[in-house]
């Protein structure tokens, strides 16, 4: 929609902001072929799909992730709204509906030109990133030739801006004041993140290695900002959970259960197990925590405690906003604060070539 008004409106030169996710199944039919969607080409293990679709099945077939979403963009057209800013929010996934294929050829057909995207991914690495991107290209390459395609730009790698931050501080702290009294100071943060492949890890942001990188740092900002508010320090570390592929081929580790196994062995009084790798509670946030790994640390008779992930955390509905914002200026030539917390800086706004294993591959 062009403006007429020479002066530029805070989100010009923008006219859409996409919401991009992975979206997951909404009833029992649905799980196999979401499952394909997301397996196609990529060998996971038959025995492996089988499991995962039993974790799909425990909750009735029905993923929380697609309700978490409509529920996110109803907050940030609130909060957009609420701060004068005139932006139409779209929302496309990766491997179910809304597909992405389908919302660009809306956004087109609406005479959407610039777009700005969020992914509800917050790290560098193939999985979290990359393959974003690769969904945006096929989506834009499938538009019909008569068709004008809009020009789709993506939110820098989040993880550390002070909204994201405060809305996982915000979750360690209410798990923390629900652990009981006598062993809460002695608690272990346990912040928790997808494994994917050491090679995928290895060859994740522009110099390799982001997606670890990324996690301690935010996770040690997270650490400080509870002893900050708490005033007790509480040691933390990295593990991760849903570990997939076939059983030769190395993850990140350790897993959240094995590593739980050892803090109970250790003598830990008490864990908060916190999902900072993922952006809402999702199927692998009540899953494989609070199903599989909440029930390891019971028969450990390890109390503990799973906080919340940003969701719709009002930090985090304001990073969004403040996250267009920045982009949007940066995009009229403007040299606007990159907020960032720890010690990595804001991250490039274009992925550089090479970053997450090659360049972006332009669309067709
Ligand atoms: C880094 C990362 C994130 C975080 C960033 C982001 O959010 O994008 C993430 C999120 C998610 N992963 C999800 C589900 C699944 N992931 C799978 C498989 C895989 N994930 C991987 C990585 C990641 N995954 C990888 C390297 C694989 C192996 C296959 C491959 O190499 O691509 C499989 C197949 C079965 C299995 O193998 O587990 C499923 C079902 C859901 C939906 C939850 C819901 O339904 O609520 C969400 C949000
Ligand atoms: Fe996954």
């Amino acid at each position: 929609m062009p403006n007429p008004d020479p002066t530029p409106r805070p989100t010009d030169p923008y006219d859409a902001l996409l919401l991009l996710s992975f979206g997951g199944p909404e009833r029992p039919e649905d799980v196999v072929p979401f499952l394909e969607n997301v397996t196609r080409g990529r060998g996971i293990p038959r025995e492996r799909l089988e499991e995962v679709g039993q974790h799909y099945f425990l909750f009735g077939g029905r993923s929380p992730i697609n309700d978490q979403n409509k529920a996110l963009i109803a907050a940030v057209e609130k909060d957009l709204a609420e701060h004068g800013l005139d932006l139409p929010v779209y929302w496309g996934n990766r491997n179910w509906a809304p597909f992405l294929d389908d919302t660009v050829a809306q956004m087109a057909a609406d005479g959407v030109r610039r777009v700005l995207c969020l992914t509800t991914s917050a790290y560098s690495s193939w999985s979290s990133c990359r393959q974003y991107w690769d969904n945006i290209d096929a989506a834009l390459a499938a538009l019909p030739d008569d068709v004008v395609a809009p020009q789709i730009d993506k939110v820098r790698a989040y993880f550390n801006h002070p909204g994201f931050v405060t809305a996982n501080t915000d979750g360690v702290l209410a798990a923390l004041a629900e652990l009981p009294d006598d062993v809460r100071d002695a608690a272990r943060l346990v912040f928790v993140t997808h494994s994917i492949p050491i090679s995928m890890s290895d060859s994740s942001g522009p110099e390799g290695g982001a997606y670890v990188a990324q996690h301690l740092d935010v996770a040690a900002v997270v650490a400080a900002e509870v002893a900050a508010a708490t005033g007790v320090e509480h040691p933390h570390e990295l593990v991760y959970c849903s570990r997939s592929g076939a059983p030769h081929i190395p993850w990140l580790e350790p897993d959240v259960n094995d590593r739980l196994e050892e803090l109970a062995a250790e003598g830990a009084a008490a864990v908060v197990l916190i999902p900072v790798g993922f952006v809402s509670d999702h199927m692998e946030v009540v899953y494989d925590l609070d199903t599989e790994a909440l029930a390891t640390a019971e028969r450990l008779g390890l109390p503990a405690r799973r906080a919340a992930s940003a969701g719709i955390h009002p930090a985090f509905v304001g990073a969004v906003r403040e996250l267009v914002l920045e982009r949007a200026a940066v995009e009229r030539g403007d040299a606007p604060e990159r907020p960032a917390l720890g010690v990595r800086g804001p991250s490039h706004d274009r992925c550089p070539a090479g970053c997450c294993l090659g360049a972006r591959t332009a669309p067709a």
